[in-house]
């Protein structure tokens, strides 16, 4: 099987990475593209086995599998470039969660698939969300699910729950390392730690954490009951926690995104809905 990856940027690398890595194919058997080049070249430059393609239409005709790894709105011209390339017998994955796999099988002859990573599959780790197309063939679903399989955990979604999952699977990376800096700055302004130290103890407790929870000795409420000591320290801190309205945070986060989302929608629906492919 050979897999075609269009856009090497943050996600396209990341994924060509976790592939190779992963060794859920040969890095011979991927090509790459991408709208500029060098970033491509980038990537051949630590995998010197990869094929690159300057043609998105030869790219899209050597593969089986191709990824359109671009953002939501270069969905659209690229899936005009490439349409008439495409056969019956290929399958196309998009990572991108306001694009349906309706929206793409409305334009492409093909097997559709979306699948949405996250940062954490460059680990081999974490979730990748799948929704496959009605007209996608058992073949290609039990494909994408072994080849995801090397990367993380592929989960299979509704379409309806595809905002919070991918927030929680993809942009939850973001959000807590965010959380865990100004966990690591405030330690460093309030007390007499450096910050390398601070980093390094606080990464060092993200990854506990991280194999607390795989091991699945406890679940969160009794992590936080077994941690917080009755009349003891923690509770201190948790209790400034509950002052501090986290939960109406992390409601008006999911609002933002689900509000984002829908301006995405409408635009996306608009590109596909006026402009012929
Ligand atoms: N960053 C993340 O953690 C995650 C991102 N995604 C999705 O991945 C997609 C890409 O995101 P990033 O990689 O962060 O964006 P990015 O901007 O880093 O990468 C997009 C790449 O596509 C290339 N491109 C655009 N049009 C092209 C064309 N016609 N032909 C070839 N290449 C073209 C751009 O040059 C760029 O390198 C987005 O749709 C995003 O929703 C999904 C899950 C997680
Ligand atoms: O399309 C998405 O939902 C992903 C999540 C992180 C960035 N983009």
């Amino acid at each position: 099987m050979h897999i075609g990856i269009i856009g090497t940027g943050n996600m396209g690398t990341i994924l060509t990475e976790a592939l190779i890595n992963g060794k859920a194919v040969c890095e011979k058997n991927i090509s790459i593209t991408n709208r500029t080049i060098e970033k491509a070249n980038r990537l051949k430059q630590m995998y010197p086995n990869l094929q690159i393609e300057t043609d998105i239409e030869q790219l899209v005709e050597k593969s089986d599998l191709i990824f359109l790894c671009t953002k939501p709105l270069d969905i659209h011209p690229v899936l005009t470039k490439i349409k008439d390339r495409l056969t019956r017998d290929q399958c196309l994955v998009s990572i991108t969660s306001p694009i349906s796999v309706e929206q793409l099988e409305t334009v492409v002859p093909c097997s559709c698939v979306r699948a949405i990573p996250s940062i954490t599959n460059r680990a081999l780790s974490g979730v990748c969300l799948l929704t496959f197309g009605e007209k996608c063939t058992d073949v290609w679903k039990n494909v994408m699910i072994g080849l995801l399989s090397h990367i993380g955990k592929p989960v299979i979604i509704d379409q309806q729950i595809t905002r919070v999952a991918s927030d929680i699977v993809s942009c939850g990376p973001a959000f807590f390392s965010y959380l865990l800096q100004k966990f690591i700055d405030a330690a460093v302004s309030e007390t007499n730690i450096d910050k390398e130290l601070a980093t390094k103890l606080a990464a060092d407790m993200f990854i506990g954490m991280g194999m607390l929870i795989e091991k699945k000795y406890y679940t969160f409420p009794e992590l936080q009951k077994k941690v917080t000591v009755r009349g003891g320290i923690t509770g201190e801190g948790i209790n400034v926690l509950e002052e501090s309205a986290m939960e109406d945070i992390f409601r008006k986060i999911f609002r933002a995104t689900h509000n984002k989302f829908d301006r995405e929608i409408n635009i996306i629906k608009n590109q596909f809905e006026f402009h012929n492919v």
